[in-house]
């Protein structure tokens, strides 16, 4: 079975539970005095998706500001500008378990999300809610592997490598 290693940042402010969606993920554990992330921090993740092993990568960083919705849109923005052009944006409106509280209505951010053809899913880290799922779509938007040579495993042929050549160098 092929793996293919998926990268995925964390972006967002401080204390929307970036670090609690991934411990959910990873650990399924949720800690209610998880520490500020400093800097970033680094996990893995290996997930069956159809014929494919994938292996997600996943840079968890440190927020700073305190506008969530707005932080959001900047990144969303410097992400279309200098990130790659396959690239899947996920949006986590997270700490549903709050309901009413909540700072970012649901429709707000759902229509923003359709409209920069992103993933938005509801979660709560706390309850463990849409956080497998969440990832799930992700590994389902990432195209199939091309079921090249390389990928099949089928035998290939080892050619003798020419000599080196003498010539010096000066
Ligand atoms: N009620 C509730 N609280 C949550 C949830 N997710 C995270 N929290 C709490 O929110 C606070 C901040 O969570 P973190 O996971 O540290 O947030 P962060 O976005 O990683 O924060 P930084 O590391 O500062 O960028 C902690 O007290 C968490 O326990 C959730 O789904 N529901």
């Amino acid at each position: 079975m092929a793996i293919r290693e998926l990268k995925v940042c964390l972006l967002g402010d401080t204390g929307v539970g970036k670090s609690s969606i991934v411990c959910r993920f990873v650990q399924d554990h949720f800690d209610h005095n998880i520490s500020p992330t400093i800097g970033a921090s680094f996990l893995t993740k290996t997930v069956p998706c159809g014929n494919e092993l994938h292996k997600f990568l996943i840079w968890d960083t440190a927020g700073q500001e305190r506008d969530s919705f707005q932080t959001l849109k900047k990144w969303v923005k410097e992400l279309k500008e200098h990130g790659p052009e396959d690239i899947v944006v996920a949006i986590a409106g997270n700490k549903t378990d709050l309901g009413d509280i909540r700072e970012v209505p649901t429709k707000e951010a759902k229509d923003f999300a359709e409209s920069i053809a992103a993933i938005f899913m509801e979660t709560s880290a706390r309850n463990a809610v849409n956080i497998e799922e969440l990832f799930q779509k992700i590994s389902r938007q990432i195209p199939p592997l091309e079921n090249t040579d390389a990928d099949s495993h089928e035998s290939f042929k080892l050619t003798r490598q020419p000599p080196p050549s003498s010539r010096r160098c000066c």
